[in-house]
């Protein structure tokens, strides 16, 4: 069996979080009042398409989530929730064949499944076979992800990482759109006319919503429905010989509450960019920083050349992300750890090399990388005001990250809305979760620095 994960960039898999747990009353009203119409039919027209039962414990409705999975009877732990054939799913293989032969071949498959959609968009009510699959996703003004924002509302997050990467996935699907701009004009009466617009929306619908199954991202109608829990155990799972996608519960679900799972263990910063969506509290945040030899180190030369040398790459970054300097993932650190989980440690093999003010002693710790793993900067420095000076670096660049983040959540509250207050107000709620979840990290790591450093003191 293979273990599902959603599609996005860190390839994907949320909270009990009073955010997410509404109270029963409110689950059951939003599923009875809402589930009607359009919903009560959706089920029965994909299990008659699957030519099997796809669920008798899950009924359609709404909650704040949008669109949402609720028990319609109870549920318990291990029960088997829901179970969507391989041939229901959209995936690369249902794309036109028409296309297919015009296509570069670096085209990515998330571009691919979301040519699928556009071509069954265009079909339409009347001809496509995924009409109420089509019809049931959401609209381009329903979605949040950064890559929909405006510039005034990015500039909220100037502080994060995730406005450098708002920027590099827009430059990546701009450049995804150009090499599949030629097939499309092939295909006139497949795609019609195509714009940037429309694909990146068809683009942000496969990112948020598909799982990587052995067919490469696959849209799983009725599982997309389930909303997301960063502290629930239940994912998609995957059986290549039963050719089916299913869900277990990882826990009792009363009549009428709604059925989360975990899409992956996201920081806010990815859950906005890939699935357009925060949570005011999210285990998984962590903030990425910027440290680098400074240019006017007059020994940066060395420094460089030794760091280049003795360390790995400190961001692995996805296809089609670049990033320039040493970026580091710092991870929220436990009050009271002793080894400093959270911190890099490249982070901190940085920090001492930076510390270093002679050649002799970049000297020393080459001799010592060398003798041990091979990694520059590793060990506690012998001389404890060597090792006290290289996290006083350290840090001195944290706290440079708290202020600015500091700034950046106070200045939300004077930022101006230009167009839908109602959108805009939602987004800045986003951004404070993202720079706030940030601060947190980093001001554990600051604390951990100080409480580290007045440990060798003793
Ligand atoms: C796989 S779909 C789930 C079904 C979706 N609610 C719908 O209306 O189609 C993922 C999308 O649901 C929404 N979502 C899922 N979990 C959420 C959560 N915990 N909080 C807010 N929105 C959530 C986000 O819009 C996300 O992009």
């Amino acid at each position: 069996m293979l273990v599902g994960g959603r599609i996005p960039r860190f390839l994907p898999f949320r909270s009990s979080s009073s955010l997410l747990l509404l109270r029963r009353r409110e689950y059951c009203s939003a599923a009875s009042s809402e589930s009607s119409g359009e919903c009560d039919e959706f089920l029965p027209w994909l299990q008659r398409k699957a030519g099997s039962e796809i669920s008798s414990t899950l009924l359609i409705g709404f909650s704040k989530f949008g669109r949402s999975l609720f028990a319609s009877k109870s549920i318990r732990a291990g029960d088997c929730i829901l179970r969507v054939p391989f041939n229901v799913q959209i995936t690369q293989e249902n794309l036109p064949p028409e296309i297919e032969s015009h296509l570069v071949s670096d085209v990515s498959n998330i571009s691919r499944v979301a040519l699928v959609l556009l071509a069954e968009k265009k079909l339409g009510q009347v001809d496509s076979e995924w009409a109420p699959y089509i019809t049931s996703l959401p609209s381009i003004n329903e979605m949040h992800s950064t890559i929909f924002w405006s510039e005034e509302e990015l500039e909220m997050l100037r502080g994060s990482r995730v406005y450098q990467e708002t920027m590099d996935k827009k430059a990546f699907i701009e450049n995804e759109f150009s090499s599949i701009r030629p097939a499309l004009s092939c295909v006139p009466q497949i795609y019609g006319d195509c714009k940037l617009v429309d694909f990146m929306h068809a683009y942000s619908l496969v990112e948020s919503r598909a799982w990587r199954t052995s067919l490469g991202a696959s849209l799983v109608p009725f599982a997309d429905y389930l909303n997301h829990d960063g502290v629930s155990e239940a994912v998609l799972l995957s059986d290549d010989d039963k050719e089916i996608s299913e869900v277990i519960a990882d826990r009792d679900y009363a009549a009428c509450e709604q059925v989360l799972i975990r899409y992956g263990k996201f920081s806010n910063a990815t859950l906005l960019l890939d699935f357009g969506f925060t949570l005011q509290c999210n285990i998984y945040d962590q903030v990425q920083i910027c440290m680098d030899i400074p240019l006017g180190d007059p020994l940066y030369k060395v420094k460089s050349e030794l760091w280049k040398k003795y360390s790995l790459p400190t961001v692995n970054n996805a296809p089609g992300f670049s990033s320039s300097g040493n970026f580091f993932t710092l991870k929220k650190v436990k009050t009271g750890s002793k080894k400093g989980k959270g911190i890099p440690q490249a982070l901190r093999a940085l920090s001492r090399l930076l510390s270093a003010t002679s050649n002799e002693e970049l000297k020393a710790m080459e001799t010592e990388a060398a003798e041990n793993d091979g990694r520059l900067g590793r060990r506690t420095v012998k001389d404890m005001s060597k090792e006290i000076l290289a996290h006083h670096i350290l840090l001195a660049q944290l706290e440079r990250a708290v202020h600015s983040h500091v700034a950046a959540i106070t200045a939300l509250s004077s930022a101006q809305t230009y167009n839908d207050h109602s959108r805009f107000t939602y987004r800045r709620q986003m951004a404070r979760d993202v720079l706030e979840g940030e601060l947190c990290v980093l001001r554990s790591a600051c604390d951990w620095i100080k409480n580290y450093c007045l440990r060798l003191l003793k």
